[in-house]
């Protein structure tokens, strides 16, 4: 009882505390605001008279006194000149928000801005009228003189205009994209867009009659005559009747413009011309009744305002601006130029016109012996074959030039020669003959051109020169999926590093991962340097780049799941491919919140597959074959090299899913056929001579040559730089058949935190792995593959894409038990 007397007595000082301070205040600022404004007028006199401040026989000019006087003084002349009105200003504001209990401007937004000008504004009056002190005050003219010591005036003046900018920017949210919409919504909401296109704009005089008139009091009005005078009057007084929308007691009693009836009378004289034109404006009164007196106070709803989902990442977006998944590592460097060896070889083929002549003559006679007579020849010099073009007289099959193969070979007595007959699109007949001293393709040459530097592809690949001598760049992801072939010693494995080179040269660590299979254990192994940059790998292992046969198993299965996320990530996000995924991502239309990150591309190379396909069979080859068929879309492509294309090792189902083929010099014709459905691969000379295909022509090309040390001088250079604490981590994977073998997997391999983030993730029954990132600080791989674990150990239910996985312990007690069972 006591005390509830107590919290009477207390409830109802405090209205009286308030009323007390609030009136403190508001004298605060009109004495302010006097004195100040006084100073202005006295302060030249008075400022002697500060002297003797304590001196009652000495008096000051200002209304305020000698106090008034000295804070003038103090807030203007030694202060911040007239910027010093705020402070009276927001103490009204504020005594006004104790008193009455409302916000005539927000006080923390009044107060910000307020700041901000009373350092702004005396620097700036400063600049413009110099030491006029009662303007700057000492303190503004001071800071700008300082300034004006380090930029000069004009260095001042941009600063200043700057920084006005930039608050304008942030107040009024004015990005370039904001502007240029407002200006596109009001241009489209202009009714006319000139002047003169009002006035051809044919005018429906019934429209106004529409407007102004009420539906209630039409039978009582005055139909006005069509003449083009009437017509400017009412469309006048139509316009002052919604000017009085703002009449002065609308904030009080507002009055709806349907609500007012509108009369429209005219007198006519007996010709018909009217003369005078009469508005009148009845505006209903509210009848009075008992309940009026009987007051209502209706409280304010306070509407909180939600915005939809898209809308608060549009916020996000206008905040942050696009997201970079670059600003990861934002100070990486890419690769350099000089890190590539420069054979000084670039791009000076030698022309032996000798033998350019020789060999056109030797043609000419081989196929005149056979009785085939030509009507014109024209040779291209590539790097290492020269193209013989030929047009053959009218009536000679094709066939038969194609059949002389071997003999223009023996006749030539050279190695590698290719007839194609007739060239696709071209109508000759082309003839490669190996050039006797070959040209070596740099990576630097190839990496350094033009096109390469300037094109724009997802994964541009540089793989040398054509025979025209054209540097040649094609897309991984477009092919979409590589099959790559050759005798040993042929360059594949340079092939193979022209290939990562080019991209290395091309992607940040951000967008692009590579799984590297290497069953040799020496080929890739340089690669390790990047691990932390550019590698992926499952987790728990500690070598990056996979030689062993089971784990080459478990790292495809487990690219198999990273697949199926994948998939259910772009299905929610409603997007086809990963480009148009990252796309959205990076517009923030997707929700990290919801799982949605950003995809990086990822490579998987194998290097001798045969190797893995004699090991392990069709547990190799079902996830390649599926990861091949549905990969394309979410941003998985798969380079397959190997020595044998024997049938065994390229079956059916995988070449079928390989439609881009590499061959380089391959033993036997059977060879060829398996890896190109055709012959050419058994007559190329080796050292990186290679044919491409994507399916239609056949590409001859001289692949770029990049040496070991040039490949470890370019890991050197990545791998010396800052880089992501591990590498890229893919989904564990565990044997779906034996639950046994996973739970003791899972059981080695559980998380330090596994059991802190099942708390975490049972009280808030919600199986979210942002939810354990930002509860236990983690990244988010590592909250990732913790989840795994859960759903390993059957807390949580399989991933859902954009939705969070069902919990499948519902308390916590149970929880507790279940861990203990599973402690050892
Ligand atoms: N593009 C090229 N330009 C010039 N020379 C090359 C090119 N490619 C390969 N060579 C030469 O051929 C040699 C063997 O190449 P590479 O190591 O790539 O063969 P490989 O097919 O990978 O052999 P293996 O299968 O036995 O590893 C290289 O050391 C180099 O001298």
């Amino acid at each position: 009882m006591a005390n509830n007397a107590q919290d009477n007595q207390d409830n109802k000082k405090k209205p009286l505390l308030k009323t007390i301070l609030g009136l403190i205040l508001f004298s605060f600022s009109i004495l302010l605001f006097i004195s100040f404004t006084s100073f202005y007028f006295n302060w030249k006199e008075d400022q002697s008279q500060l002297t003797y401040y304590f001196n009652k026989n000495v008096t000051a000019q200002n209304i305020i006194g000698k106090t008034g006087a000295y804070l003038g003084e103090v807030f203007i002349f030694d202060g911040v000149g007239a910027m010093a009105f705020f402070i009276p200003f927001f103490l009204f504001i504020l005594s006004y928000k104790i008193l009455f209990d409302k916000e005539i401007i927000k006080i923390w937004k009044l107060l910000s801005h307020g700041i901000f000008f009373i350092i702004w504004t005396p620097i700036f009056l400063a600049l413009i009228f110099g030491s006029k002190w009662l303007l700057s005050g000492l303190i503004g003219y001071e800071v700008y003189d300082y300034l004006k010591s380090l930029l000069g005036s004009v260095g001042t003046g941009i600063i200043l205009l700057l920084t006005i900018s930039i608050y304008f920017i942030l107040e009024f949210n004015l990005s370039i994209e904001n502007v240029k919409s407002k200006l596109h919504s009001t241009t489209h909401s202009k009714p006319f867009k000139n002047d003169d296109e009002a006035i051809k704009e044919p005018f429906e005089e019934d429209q106004i009659y529409e407007k102004i008139k009420d539906p209630k009091t039409v039978q009582s009005e005055t139909i006005v005559p069509k003449t083009s005078s009437k017509k400017e009057i009412l469309e006048e007084q139509y316009s002052e009747i919604q000017q009085s929308e703002t009449l002065p007691d609308k904030e009080n009693n507002p009055i709806n413009l349907s609500d007012i009836n509108l009369q429209v009378e005219e007198s006519f004289d007996p010709n018909g011309v009217s003369h005078t034109t009469e508005l009148e404006i009845d505006i209903p009164t509210t009848e009075e009744t008992v309940e009026d007196d009987i007051s209502l106070t209706i409280e304010e709803i306070k509407k909180e305002e939600i915005l939809p989902e898209n809308q608060v990442n549009k916020n996000i977006y206008n905040q942050f601006g696009p997201y970079d998944p670059k600003l990861d590592l934002p100070k990486y460097k890419y690769p350099i130029l000089d890190l590539l060896t420069n054979y000084n070889t670039n791009n000076n083929i030698t022309v032996n016109s000798e033998e350019l002549e020789e060999n056109k003559n030797k043609i000419v006679t081989t196929l005149a012996n056979y009785g085939i007579g030509i009507s014109s020849i024209k040779a291209t010099v590539g790097p290492t074959v020269t193209l013989y073009e030929i047009i053959p007289e009218a009536g000679i099959r094709i066939s038969k030039i194609k059949n002389l193969e071997d003999d223009i070979a023996l006749s030539l007595a050279a190695l590698g020669i290719r007839i194609i007959a007739p060239i696709p699109g071209k109508g000759t007949i082309g003839i490669e003959v190996p050039n006797s001293t070959s040209t070596m393709v740099s990576m630097r040459s190839v990496i350094a051109s033009q096109k390469f530097q300037k094109i724009d592809m997802e994964l541009p690949i540089v793989f040398g020169k054509t025979i025209s001598n054209e540097t040649f760049v094609t897309d991984l992801a477009k092919m979409p999926h590589m099959l790559m072939a050759g005798a040993t010693g042929q360059g594949k494995s340079v092939g193979l590093n022209a290939i990562i080179t080019s991209l290395l040269y091309k992607k940040h660590p951000s967008e692009l991962k590579f799984v590297f299979v290497d069953p040799k254990k020496v080929e890739l192994t340089l690669y390790n340097k990047i691990e932390r940059h550019f590698l992926a790998k499952l987790p728990d292992t500690d070598e990056a780049i996979i030689t062993d046969t089971t784990k080459v198993i478990n790292t495809l299965n487990s690219l198999c799941v990273e697949m199926d996320n994948r998939y259910k990530l772009l299905q929610s996000a409603y997007v086809r491919t990963i480009k148009e995924y990252n796309q959205k991502f990076k517009e923030r239309k997707l929700n990290p919140e919801k799982g949605h990150r950003f995809l990086p591309y990822i490579v998987l190379v194998i290097d001798e597959f045969a190797d893995l396909i004699m090991t392990a069979g069709k547990e190799v080859e079902l996830p390649i074959a599926r990861l091949a068929q549905l990969a394309r879309a979410i941003g998985i492509h798969l380079i397959i090299a190997t020595q044998r294309p024997s049938v065994n090792v390229i079956t059916g189902m995988i070449k079928a899913n390989f439609p881009a083929r590499v061959a380089f010099r391959v033993t036997s014709k059977i060879d060829s056929r398996t890896i190109l459905d055709g012959n050419g691969a058994d007559q190329l000379i080796g050292k990186g001579d290679m044919l491409f295909t994507t399916g239609n022509e056949l590409i001859r090309m001289q692949c770029a040559f990049v040496d070991t040390p040039e490949v470890d001088k370019i890991t050197e250079y990545i791998g010396s730089q800052q880089g992501y604490p591990d590498a890229y981590l893919l989904p564990e994977f565990y044997e779906e058949n034996s639950t046994a073998a996973q739970n003791n997997a899972a059981e080695a391999k559980r998380d330090e935190l596994f059991n802190d983030a099942a708390r975490v993730i049972v009280t808030a029954q919600q199986g979210s792995t942002s939810l354990i990132q930002r509860k236990l600080s983690l990244g988010y791989n590592r909250a990732g593959r913790i989840m795994d674990q859960l759903e390993a150990f059957g807390i949580v239910g399989a991933f859902e894409g954009s939705k969070a996985r069902k919990v499948l312990v519902t308390d916590l007690v149970s929880l507790e038990q279940l861990l203990e069972n599973l402690t050892p």
